[in-house]
């Protein structure tokens, strides 16, 4: 793609108004009022998800009341739109973003999680960041565009999903099998998780903005071991939580297998070896002979070892039923994270031989394989898209490069959909920012937000393109 420029005839500038600038944060802080929380499965707040309806209705009424515009509610509480282009030739895309929460312990937070305060530049508040930042910029652009009577050639779908943070069964699924029943297929989809990174990796001074094009599978495995209870007084030479126990602390103590050699990290840092000094570029720019040193050292961040290797974490712990019972069972629940370069049948098998003990069962509870790898070639309209639109918003980035999501997206539900699924939030993420994303003090600035909702505008346009995507096989 010569430049990677796609131009439409007449564009409409991203440019707007004071007021305009104004009603768009203060449309953000009354979304982060609205305690969307999602607990478990089975427990979320209906009545704020509910509101989080009614209020989009209220803020973005263009939206809502255009002919071209067909807005449904599906699962109760989640919101698809279909915006119908004027040339039905181009194959349609779609943007995706939640509008649920993690519960936030008002205790810990220097702001009142649920106040959208601004203070100094900042809008605090759970959800700033992940992800009502999107589902409010995607509704604001969309409504932006409408107000300087925009329509599209190309159409689009807006799914905005309140179960992620659950799994996504109620939202996106059952989204994504109304819209297989209508049989429709995508060019492409956008989703949060790709940032532009800031001050992640040591000695780079540039941000940088990466494109997740897969993301890791899971698998919820419960452990258990059943003995036969008893008398503590004398107590039998192991119990259930000592199986158990040494079980789990095997798991702990033997990492998976370091995948770096196939895994988009390689890539990444292979793109990034000229921002760097003396000897780190060489060093990167060499990963033939450097591998080894270089995967030593990724594998002491806690996040760029997540990125190499599938993770085992111990997160839920059972046992015991009185102070002085033998433990009838003891039961652990362990979450696993997959690398996009392993299977779910593989990791299993792995467990199993670590564990590698009789007496202690596995109940596979929920799991999925990684998320396929999204074309990147000049032919990937979706990753095309985004770059062209990060060179034109954010021109002093000028490095984007494909990742992976480390965490799960809704976007795991689109794949019958898609091939080209594409995680990024047109947003600057610096360490204690990925911190806050379901810790802490999580916050966007004015700016920040102001900017997402260009990007949008942009994005939306340049998506018009006449271009059609070439069909692409998923490889890994
Ligand atoms: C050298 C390069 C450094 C790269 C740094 C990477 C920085 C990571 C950037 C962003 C990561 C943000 C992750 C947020 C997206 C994940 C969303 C999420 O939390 N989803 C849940 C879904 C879920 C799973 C299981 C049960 C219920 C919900 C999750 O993954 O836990
Ligand atoms: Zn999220
Ligand atoms: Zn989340």
């Amino acid at each position: 793609l010569k430049g990677r420029e796609f131009h439409r005839a007449s564009r409409i500038p991203s440019e707007f108004s004071e007021e305009e600038l104004v009603a768009m944060k203060e449309a953000l802080k009354g979304a982060i009022q609205i305690p969307t929380v999602s607990f478990s499965h089975e427990e979320s707040n209906f009545t704020a998800l509910a509101e989080f309806g009614e209020y989009i209705h209220k803020v973005f009424p263009t939206v809502f009341n255009t002919s071209f515009i067909q807005h449904e509610v599906v699962g109760n509480y989640s919101h698809l739109f279909t915006i119908q282009g004027s040339e039905p030739r181009l194959q349609p895309y779609m943007l995706m973003a939640h509008f649920d929460v993690v519960p936030a312990h008002e205790e810990d937070w220097e702001v009142a999680p649920f106040s959208g305060l601004e203070r100094d530049g900042f809008i605090h508040g759970r959800g700033t960041l992940d992800n009502k930042n999107s589902v409010m910029a995607i509704l604001q652009a969309l409504e932006l565009l409408l107000t300087r009577n925009y329509k599209p050639r190309r159409s689009f779908f807006i799914t905005l999903g309140h179960d992620e943070e659950v799994s996504g069964t109620n939202g996106a699924q059952k989204m994504s099998a109304l819209l297989q029943a209508r049989g429709v297929q995508l060019a492409f989809i956008v989703d949060e998780c790709g940032f532009i990174l800031d001050g992640f990796i040591p000695n780079l001074q540039k941000p940088f903005a990466m494109i997740s094009i897969s993301e890791k599978g899971a698998i919820d495995l419960m452990l258990q071991v059943n003995m036969t209870p008893g008398h503590s007084s004398a107590p039998p030479k192991e119990t259930s939580i000592g199986i158990l126990s040494a079980a789990l602390s095997r798991l702990e103590q033997t990492p998976m297998p370091n995948m770096f050699k196939s895994g988009m990290l390689k890539t990444m840092l292979q793109q990034l070896a000229s921002e760097f000094s003396f000897p780190t570029n060489i060093v990167l720019r060499n990963l033939w002979l450097f591998e080894p040193l270089v995967s030593r050292v990724l594998e002491r961040n806690d996040v760029t070892n997540a990125l190499i290797r599938t993770t085992t974490a111990l997160t839920m712990y059972n046992a015991g039923v009185k102070v002085n019972v033998i433990p009838p069972v003891a039961k652990a629940t362990v979450n696993i994270r997959i690398h996009p370069a392993q299977t779910v049948v593989e990791v299993l098998e792995l467990i199993k031989n670590i564990v590698a003990d009789d007496r202690v069962q596995f109940h596979v509870l929920r799991a999925f394989d990684p998320l396929p790898i999204s074309p990147i070639d000049d032919q990937a309209l979706g990753y095309q898209m985004l770059h062209q639109t990060i060179q034109s918003v954010f021109p002093e980035v000028n490095i984007v490069t494909p990742g992976t999501c480390i965490g799960n997206t809704d976007s795991r539900h689109y794949t019958n959909l898609t091939t080209g699924i594409y995680l990024f939030n047109p947003v600057y993420l610096q360490p204690q920012d990925f911190r806050s994303i379901h810790g802490i003090n999580e916050k966007i600035s004015v700016q920040g937000y102001q900017t997402q909702v260009k990007f949008i505008f942009e994005l939306i346009q340049n998506s018009d393109t006449d271009r059609k995507p070439v069909p692409h096989l998923h490889e890994l």
